[in-house]
């Protein structure tokens, strides 16, 4: 079975956090997600989100912390993911690959149709929210 191993970044602001919608075709295709993506061989998560988040959202962020990794069964593969409380730098989330985005905030929070590895870290993200 395939092992991926992924760093997410969960960005708060304004008492809302920051979700994107997955474009790809594939089982998770319009679910939403915490954007990032693969670590490379021999990187750290840290350094791995915020290459993600320049790639993917033109935008430069830093690591705060970390916050909760998760580990999925998929029907394909097997998911480690490291979501890390970060903080945006400079840019503005441009969307490259994702279909849409939101600023969401905890009353709505877990109503997304958020990826089933994502449910983790929404109920920590939701304890971080007033
Ligand atoms: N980035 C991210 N990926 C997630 C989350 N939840 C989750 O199940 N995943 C899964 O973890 C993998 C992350 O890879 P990615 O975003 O780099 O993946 P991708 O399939 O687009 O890969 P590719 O860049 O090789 O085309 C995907 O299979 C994705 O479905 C999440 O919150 N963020």
């Amino acid at each position: 079975m395939k092992h991926i191993e992924v760093a997410a970044a969960v960005l708060l602001e304004d008492n809302a956090v920051f979700a994107a919608q997955r474009g790809h075709s594939g089982p998770l295709a319009g679910r939403w997600e915490f954007p990032g993506g693969k670590l490379e061989e021999g990187e750290d998560g840290t350094v791995a989100i915020v290459r993600e988040i320049e790639e993917e959202l033109k935008t430069q962020i830093e690591v705060v912390r970390h916050l909760i990794t998760v580990e999925h069964q998929y029907p394909t593969f097997f998911l480690t993911m490291h979501a890390y409380l970060c903080r945006r730098i400079y840019g503005d989330l441009e969307l490259s690959e994702h279909i849409a985005s939101c600023w969401i905030g905890k009353d709505d929070l877990l109503t997304l149709d958020w990826a089933e590895a994502d449910i983790p870290v929404a109920r920590e993200v939701e304890k971080l929210l007033r």
